[in-house]
């Protein structure tokens, strides 16, 4: 990649396009285009190759997907299932046809088996059973990393995935039921310290263990797999440090100022037990996460007050 590249992200409104336009940017790419879904809805065939035809990137990006948290992916597994196997397949086939060399397509960690070893390596892939609440969504991220994989194969493209752990930062989704638990329990103890209630509720049993990287991490990783010549076909993007959803809601409840009591509700899934990624690999070809969960949180917050007041958070 050089800096008058063409490069296409895709789903540049969202958390994870939004933070790498903004790496990019800052790196000096100056020649980086985007599409709205009102122009292009890439689960639509026959417009997504239209564009690619028209555009012919040198490099694509893709970070467009149907995305959300544990109640979301339980709710709506049709719609994970559809769209996400469709902007997949439309983006990956659309590139080969318009002769882009290069892609990097985002996945996530859902993709391993529920009892997948812990930390967990990329080779645990296809291995034992998925976690159910997200079952559908996990199946599209797998046929996408494959279809990636054998482009590369059989027709050299430099096709390549990366599979980053929970996301939070800059631009998240902070709706009440649909968002991930980070966002969702900023939203609800920020929102309670206001209404200065005494109890926040916080969805299962808090013992479920999970990994938050922060999106400007995790946009460095994608720049820095831009640049590998000969990239893994997907990789692990992570932190290498969990911790529990109760050890994260006390950290958010001080975070926001909260001072009441947490109260557990396991009639909601706890999801998946744990899922530690495995960094090794990411971090021998010289990537490593550098902020911190309390340091993002705390700009996090910031961000979310800042952006409550000039109307910009998603809310
Ligand atoms: N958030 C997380 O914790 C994690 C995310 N990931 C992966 O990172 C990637 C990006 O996620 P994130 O940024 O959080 O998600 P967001 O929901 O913030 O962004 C998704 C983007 O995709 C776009 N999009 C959705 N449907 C269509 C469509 N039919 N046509 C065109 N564009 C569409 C959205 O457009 P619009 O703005 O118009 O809605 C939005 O810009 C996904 O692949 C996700 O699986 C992986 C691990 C964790
Ligand atoms: C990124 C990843 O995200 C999802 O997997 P998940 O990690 O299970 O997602 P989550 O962030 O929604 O929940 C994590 C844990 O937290 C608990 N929890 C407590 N209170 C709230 C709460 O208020 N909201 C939410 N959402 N969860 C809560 C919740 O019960 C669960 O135990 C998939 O979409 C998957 O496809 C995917 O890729």
């Amino acid at each position: 990649m050089t800096p008058d590249s063409k490069i296409f992200v895709a789903g540049h409104r969202g958390m994870v396009g939004s933070g790498v336009v903004r790496k990019l940017k800052a790196a000096g790419f100056t020649n980086i285009i985007t599409v709205r879904r009102t122009e292009v809805d890439l689960t639509r065939e026959e417009p997504t190759l239209e564009f690619l035809m028209d555009q012919r990137p040198d490099v694509v990006v893709n970070s467009a997907a149907k995305v959300g948290g544990i109640y979301a992916n339980n709710t709506y597994p049709a719609e994970f299932l559809h769209e996400n196997l469709a902007m997949g397949l439309n983006l990956v086939h659309g590139s080969y046809k318009a002769g882009v060399g290069r892609l990097l397509n985002l996945g996530s960690t859902c993709i391993y088996p529920r009892e997948a070893p812990q930390p967990i390596p990329e080779d645990s892939l296809l291995t034992s059973p998925l976690e159910k609440t997200n079952e559908a969504y996990a199946l599209a991220k797998i046929a996408i990393l494959k279809l990636c994989q054998y482009y590369r194969k059989q027709y050299g493209v430099l096709f390549h995935s990366a599979m980053p752990t929970n996301l939070y930062g800059t631009g998240d989704n902070y709706h009440p039921e649909n968002s991930h638990v980070l966002p969702g329990l900023i939203r609800r103890f920020h929102e309670a310290a206001e209404a200065k209630k005494s109890e926040v509720v916080v969805w299962g049993t808090g013992t479920p263990l999970r990994e938050f990287l922060h999106v400007d991490d995790l946009a460095e990783a994608v720049l820095h797999l831009l640049s590998l010549e000969n990239p893994p076909d997907w990789v692990n993007v992570g932190t290498g440090v969990d911790c529990s959803i109760r050890e994260l809601a006390e950290t958010i409840a001080s975070v926001v100022g909260f001072q009441g009591e947490l109260v557990f509700d396991p009639s909601k899934p706890d999801g998946t037990p744990r899922k530690l990624t495995d960094i090794s690999r990411i971090r021998e070809t010289g990537w490593d996460a550098k902020i911190s969960l309390k340091e993002g949180l705390e700009r996090t917050y910031r961000e979310f007050c800042e952006g409550l007041a000039d109307g910009s958070v998603r809310l």
